[in-house]
């Protein structure tokens, strides 16, 4: 997954036998994507599975591009929350899909980051020539997350499954306290700190002090944005109405920043500055995104809508250290930057996740300073500022929602296809993970 188009070293062989042939790196073609509208948690997708989703989204997508029966290179997809029966949630939506039940599949796993590595998995495997399509994404739902057996009942009831003699089963039931059979409810939490990730951003909310202005001016206008790309018909291709839903539950075109700045704290504190609207809601749903060569594409007369051609990750530690947990992103930009050759001013659009308002706002923040550049990225001068008209136009995640994995299939097809509209262009995506970790991606048309 590289611009630049040169062959490998070629393998020298030992005499007699023949060289085997390197690959040349090829351009990765972003061909559409598909999606089903995002609800809101216990709302109209309460009773669907992430299989249900997966497979609906994947099906609009195999329906729209006429891959009936195709058998693709592979299929890469996660979920953050999944039962222990998915445990290659790809595979099985496979399975269930339209495609042919002779395309493998790859279960991914990065958190928030889940549905752009995905889409990065594939991508490296067709640049190096190991395939020549693939589809990518994820799907998550908050209303169907498994619930997990306290662990003294768990083993209880694994050693019940192995007793061989109804005594050995008596002594293991003679075990059970009452206390052991409260299920552990799912937490939106980071297991090495105990903090929500709400109240991680509330902190670093703070060290950077930023408004409650700034975080609602930048809510309403993802909402704003969001209502304006569906008014102009920008997801007409690509929605598959799910269970009676044709847009976004969470969008709310009436949106202001005077309307959200009524809304009480929810992180942070009473003083805290995050609430309910510029923080994303919990949400329900999946997409996903068909990747090829161009002559792939070409072949079956299918749309190019531009190219993957860098990526990157990073992490931080914000266990030991005082690094905000979402601030990845800050890190692996200017590193992807760097090996890209070019400087943050130098696209046309930056589609950055906004898992809250204040992530968004901190990471623009840490671009712009002079301190965060010199000591923590160890560069003589900032990122600097970018255009915010060219950030999320066609709505962010505070809007659409945010089912987890499904956010980076959801905002690379988006990219694409606003690079399409244009002609030419160029993209930097950026999403943040919880663990610590960030996903980048540049598109260019
Ligand atoms: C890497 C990452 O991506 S990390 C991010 C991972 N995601 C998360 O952590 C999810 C964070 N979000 C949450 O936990 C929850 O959505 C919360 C705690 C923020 C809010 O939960 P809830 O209180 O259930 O939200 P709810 O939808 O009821 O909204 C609260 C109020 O705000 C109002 N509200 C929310 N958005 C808007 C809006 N855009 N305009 C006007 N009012 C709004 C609601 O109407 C509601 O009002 P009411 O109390 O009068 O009914």
């Amino acid at each position: 997954m590289a611009t630049s188009s040169k062959s490998a070293a070629s393998s020298s062989g030992t005499s007699g036998r023949k060289a085997a042939q390197r690959p040349t790196v090829r351009r990765v073609a972003i061909i559409g994507g598909n999606r089903i509208p995002f609800a809101r948690s216990n709302g109209p997708y309460a009773r669907a599975s992430n299989q249900d989703m997966l497979t609906s989204a994947l099906d609009g997508l195999v329906s729209r591009f006429s891959l009936q029966g195709e058998r693709i290179g592979e299929f890469a997809a996660g979920a953050v929350l999944k039962h222990s029966r998915d445990f290659n949630l790809a595979r099985e939506v496979v399975l269930g899909s339209k495609l042919s039940p002779e395309s493998p599949a790859s279960d991914v796993q990065m958190a928030c980051g889940t549905g752009l590595q995905s889409i990065i998995n594939v991508a490296n495997k067709i640049a190096l020539g190991q395939m020549d399509s693939a589809i990518a994404g994820g799907v998550d739902t908050t209303s169907d997350a498994p619930l997990a057996l306290n662990d003294d009942l768990r083993k209880i009831l694994v050693q019940l499954n192995a007793a061989k003699s109804n005594a050995e089963r008596l002594k293991l039931v003679g075990k059970l306290r009452p206390g052991q059979i409260v299920p552990e409810m799912p937490r939106n939490a980071e297991p090495r700190t105990g903090l929500s990730m709400g109240e991680h951003a509330a902190r670093t909310a703070k060290a950077w002090e930023l408004t409650r202005e700034e975080q609602d001016e930048l809510a309403a206008s993802s909402h704003q944005r969001l209502a304006a790309a569906y008014d102009r018909g920008f997801y007409d291709d690509l929605v598959t109405p799910f269970q009676r839903l044709t847009r976004d539950q969470n969008l709310r075109a009436d949106s202001t920043a005077e309307k959200l700045a009524k809304l009480k704290p929810v992180f942070g504190g009473e003083d805290g500055t995050m609430t309910a609207a510029n923080s994303t809601p919990l949400s329900d749903g999946a997409s996903v995104v068909l990747l090829g060569t161009e002559e792939w594409a070409k072949a079956r007369k299918l749309p190019v809508l531009g190219y993957l051609t860098f990526s990157q990750t990073a992490a931080v530690d914000y266990v030991h250290g005082d690094e905000g947990l979402l601030m990845a992103p800050a890190y692996a930009v200017p590193r992807m930057l760097e090996r890209a050759e070019l400087s943050l001013q130098d696209f046309d659009y930056y589609e950055i996740h906004e898992a809250f308002a204040s992530q968004v706002l901190c990471t623009l923040k840490a671009w712009e300073d002079a301190g965060f550049a010199k000591e923590r990225l160890g560069l003589e001068a900032p990122l600097g500022s970018i255009d915010r008209d060219k950030l999320n136009v066609n709505g962010g995640s505070l809007a659409a929602g945010h089912p987890f994995a499904a956010t980076g299939a959801r905002i690379v097809a988006t990219l694409a296809k606003q690079l399409a509209e244009k002609g030419s262009g160029r993209g930097l995506i950026s999403i943040c993970a919880a663990g610590g970790q960030g996903v980048t991606a540049i598109v260019e048309k």
